[in-house]
């Protein structure tokens, strides 16, 4: 769309990313016009409101255009992840305190606190953002010594509680800060009797106690002086809660993911089909952007998603009551089918294990414990049949996907599978996804050694994901890089199937090499809405260095 610009009248295709309604023709203009006029009347397109079931959460107060920036902030607090699997608790390689960038443990200390850095003068470890903000507590620790057992440093140096320390150090450097970080979600009562609750409380709880805060409070009470005037036992524990309700992953261009709080980012709802997406920019103190997915109407809630897309309703709907404290009613958990994928249903076993071709569906996808009715004969089975199935799958899954398995091994998991599971069930998804990056890059599996069929299968199964795609995801805005694994690996199977096809005529082969093209274009496409990881990069690197290829292959150039 085009307008006048708000300053000087000239067409203008910049928008206010405020209110949506002002148009600028150049940044100077809009800056200019926000000055002398704009700030006193730019409304934001949506507020905060509240309601029993939800929380606070945002409502748009008008239409809002797909792409348009609702927000973006700066962190509250950012640390390493607060939830390490045991491997990374026990890893000799720790990210630097002043910059998470990867540095070796024992080589170089923060020289007042002696918690490894990358170098002495990492400017992050200065910085009142950054290190700045625990070095203060941590300097009432005694680290262990070189030489000391490696036990000592692994058990000293406990990277999973420094987050809770940060935010609960941000009382000191910034209360206002503070106030907006306590008055997040931690879901306290209900966490209490979970298993997290009794986990933090001797891995992170005690531990910070012993080794930091029970020295600073007894200096405290010597002097008469309070430094941390919220620091009891409850508070760390809020501070847990409000880590795992609210924490968001923010993955560094180096492959480390770190976690961060930030004050509106934080308040947006969930759905499994949301609306808005999200990025970081880590050149600038990872600050947040929220972007509108799709055109959003006014009076809709602005959501975004806090678990998987690619799993099935009872996994997502699990792990949000479990981690999250909420059932889930979005209009993709209610329908059974979720939106004609069947994603989560199993084969009907029929009358007497005699197969009536229909599929298994939750009688009622909201409820725990529904049992399963078959969507073309009378035979049902109960949820804990179901569940018995799908934990069993579950582990044959995570077994194959978690070691170095073979492209045998995947292509026999995935056909005992298909006797049990819709073709489109997410387990069979998850390994497709790999055996189509499998097929073409292992070896005796190159895409020259390939068979037709075997190329002709690798195609069909990106089809099928990438219809799938479609109808959970059809703005490309949350399955980016899965979407663009598969369509950079189409186009790979499409190029070597019509290289090996002398017989095609010149136009054929044009088809061909505009239809790999266009999986790269829109891969590309697609690829822009990624936050910039690692592997991001590396898969924009490889689509761009592909499309090269083909467009020298097709004279398009
Ligand atoms: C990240 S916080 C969002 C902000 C929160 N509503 C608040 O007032 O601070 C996540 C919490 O919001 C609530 N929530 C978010 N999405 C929800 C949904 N779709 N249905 C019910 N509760 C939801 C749950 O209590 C959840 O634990």
């Amino acid at each position: 769309m085009e307008a006048n610009c708000g300053y000087c009248g000239v067409p203008a295709k910049l928008k206010c990313a405020g209110c949506q309604q002002v148009y600028y023709c150049n940044p100077d203009h809009q800056k200019k016009h926000w000055k002398a006029k704009h700030k006193h009347e730019c409304v934001k397109p949506y507020e905060l409101t509240k309601s029993d079931e939800i929380g606070r959460h945002f409502v748009a107060t008008k239409t809002i255009e797909k792409d348009t920036i609702l927000f973006s902030e700066n962190p509250l607090v950012i640390g390493p992840k607060w939830n390490l699997a045991d491997y990374e608790q026990r890893s000799t390689v720790v990210p630097c305190v002043g910059c998470f960038t990867d540095c070796p443990l024992g080589q170089f200390y923060c020289e007042f606190c002696r918690w490894p850095a990358c170098k002495p003068d990492c400017p992050g470890l200065g910085n009142s953002n950054l290190h700045g903000l625990e070095c203060g507590v941590l300097r009432f620790g005694r680290p262990p010594k070189p030489g000391d057992d490696p036990e000592m440093f692994f058990d000293y140096y406990r990277y999973d509680a420094l987050l809770v320390l940060k935010c609960l150090a941000l009382q000191i450097r910034n209360a206002d800060l503070f106030d907006q970080l306590i008055n997040l979600e931690s879901h306290y009562n209900a966490r209490k009797n979970s298993r997290y609750y009794a986990d933090t409380d001797e891995r992170v709880v005690s531990y910070l106690f012993r080794n930091f805060l029970d020295p600073l409070q007894k200096l405290e009470r010597k002097e008469g002086k309070v430094v941390l005037k919220m620091c009891d036992r409850k508070t760390l524990h809020m501070i847990g809660g409000i880590l795992e309700v609210n924490a968001m992953i923010i993955p560094l261009s180096n492959g480390r993911e770190i976690c961060g709080l930030y004050p509106m980012g934080c308040l947006l709802e969930h759905n499994c089909m949301p609306n808005s997406f999200y990025t970081f920019d880590c050149s600038k103190g990872m600050k947040l952007t929220f972007k509108a997915g799709r055109d959003i109407q006014k009076g809709e809630h602005i959501t975004t998603t806090y678990t998987h897309s690619l799993w099935g309703t009872q996994l997502r709907r699990e792990h949000l009551k479990t981690n999250k404290y909420f059932a889930c009613k979005c209009s993709r958990c209610s329908d059974p089918t979720e939106f004609g994928t069947f994603l989560s249903a199993l084969r009907c076993m029929g009358i007497e294990n005699e197969p009536c071709g229909g599929f298994q569906l939750p009688i009622n996808p909201l409820a725990e414990d529904s049992d399963w009715k078959c969507n073309r004969c009378p035979v049902q089975i109960t949820h804990d049949q179901v569940n018995f199935l799908m934990s069993k799958i579950g582990e044959e899954v995570d077994d194959v996907m978690s070691r170095k398995s073979s492209v045998k091994e995947f292509e026999n998991l995935i056909h005992k599978l298909q006797n049990f599971l819709h073709p489109n069930h997410f387990h069979l998804q998850t390994l497709k996804h790999s055996l189509i990056q499998m097929y073409g890059r292992f070896p005796g599996h190159r895409l020259s050694e390939l068979s037709d069929e075997i190329l002709r299968t690798k195609l069909k199964m990106c089809h099928e994901m990438l219809t799938i795609i479609e109808v959970l995801d059809p703005e490309s805005f949350r399955l980016s890089l899965y979407a663009s694994v598969i369509l950079l690996e189409q186009h790979a199977a499409l190029i070597e199937l019509h290289k090996r096809q002398n017989s095609l005529t010149a136009s054929n082969v044009k088809d061909a090499l505009s239809e790999a093209l266009q999986s790269l274009v829109r891969a590309k496409n697609i690829l822009r809405n990624e936050m910039g990881t690692l592997q991001g990069k590396k898969l924009m690197e490889q689509i761009e260095s592909a499309l090269e290829n083909v467009k020298a292959q097709s004279g398009t150039k």
